[in-house]
């Protein structure tokens, strides 16, 4: 486990990896599978060993609800705008994505928070499967990382509309290539047990989650050989999947800025945006904050990892704990305030 957790923050083996024409056999391969492993381990670490790094890791990155109070301190005087990831975030990772239900003890803290602050969820999956897990209406969806994007329609702080809603879609466009590659990766990937092609709408995932770990490296070649038929698509990875992705600049940082300006923040002092994820793609949302100096990114995980993010949590209990925080800490300010 010492070992995984290192090689987690040298997670770019695995970008340059992935992103190499060739897959060379050996050590490389080796570093990539660990670098997989501790990125999503399946077990849990035993108390009595708890590394000098992660101790170090820790002091970087404290715990969001040792910090809480910190956390009000800076935020006073200005709007929090919330933004959760969903999945390893609100839910609890598990072998099937298509079974990565929210408790309904989350759902409630996740209503109560929208009632308190602008909330958005911004997700890697299609806006709608992500919605069908939350149901709730009152937030903001952002799905296919930031691709799909139900948010308020855009105004002023100081001019409201009437709960209007739009729709941002900026890669519209590749529709039909998304729609092709999906069912190339279905074909090419059956051979591989375990492996599931999820159509994102915007983007495609590849779960090797169920795959024994010998085939991991075969499965990625063959989702790397039907990509390079098509250049405008881009090969990421997240916790145990690939993803396939148009290259068009856009990510779950620019979703954010997107719907902090539809909120009516552009260019404000005033708002403390606070974004809670577990993932590679959330850093580019963390990674957003930082250069801002607005707000700042929570990395939910149990593990050192490199992040750009200022706090941390271990896992979605713990996230429910902190948005309960928020929501008392609100409510209470409101009452004292009405009794001034
Ligand atoms: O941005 P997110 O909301 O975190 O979505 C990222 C991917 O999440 C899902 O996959 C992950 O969760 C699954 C369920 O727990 C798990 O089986 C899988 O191994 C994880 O990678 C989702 O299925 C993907 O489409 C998203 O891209």
């Amino acid at each position: 486990m010492i070992t995984d957790a290192k090689s987690v923050l040298n997670m770019s083996i695995t970008v340059t990896l992935l992103q190499n024409r060739e897959i060379s056999a050996g050590a490389r391969v080796n570093a990539w599978v660990d670098s997989v492993r501790a990125s999503s381990p399946t077990h849990t670490k035993s108390t009595s060993s708890v590394t000098d790094d992660q101790v170090t890791w820790n002091l970087h990155h404290p715990s969001a609800l040792e910090m809480f109070e910190q956390i009000i301190d800076a935020s006073k005087g200005k709007q929090i705008v919330m933004f959760l990831d969903y999945d390893g975030t609100l839910s609890p990772i598990v072998e099937d994505p298509d079974r990565a239900f929210m408790s309904k003890k989350m759902r409630k803290t996740v209503r109560k928070l929208a009632k308190c602050f602008p909330t958005a969820i911004v997700s890697g999956r299609c806006r709608d499967k992500v919605y069908k897990f939350v149901k709730l209406a009152e937030l903001y969806y952002a799905g296919s990382y930031g691709l799909d994007i139900k948010g308020p329609e855009k105004r002023s702080k100081s001019k409201s509309v009437n709960g209007e809603s739009v729709l941002f879609q900026p890669a519209s466009e590749f529709l039909p290539m998304i729609d092709e590659v999906y069912k190339q990766l279905v074909d090419t990937t059956k051979s591989t047990p375990g492996a599931k092609v999820e159509n994102n709408k915007f983007c495609l995932s590849v779960h090797f989650r169920c795959v024994d770990e010998k085939k991991w490296s075969e499965l990625a070649q063959q989702v790397r050989s039907v990509l390079k038929e098509y250049p405008k698509l881009r090969l990421t990875q997240g916790r145990k999947v690939l993803e396939i992705r148009p290259t068009i600049k856009w990510d779950k940082g620019k979703a954010l800025e997107f719907l902090l300006e539809s909120l009516g923040f552009a260019n404000c002092t005033d708002v403390f945006p606070v974004y809670i994820g577990d993932d590679r793609t959330d850093e580019d949302a963390f990674k957003i904050l930082r250069d801002r100096g607005q707000g700042f990114g929570i990395l939910v995980s149990k593990f050192p990892k490199e992040t750009s993010a200022s706090y941390s949590l271990q896992e979605p209990d713990e996230v429910m704990d902190f948005l309960r925080r928020l929501v008392e800490w609100k409510q209470l300010s409101l009452q004292a305030q009405s009794r001034m």
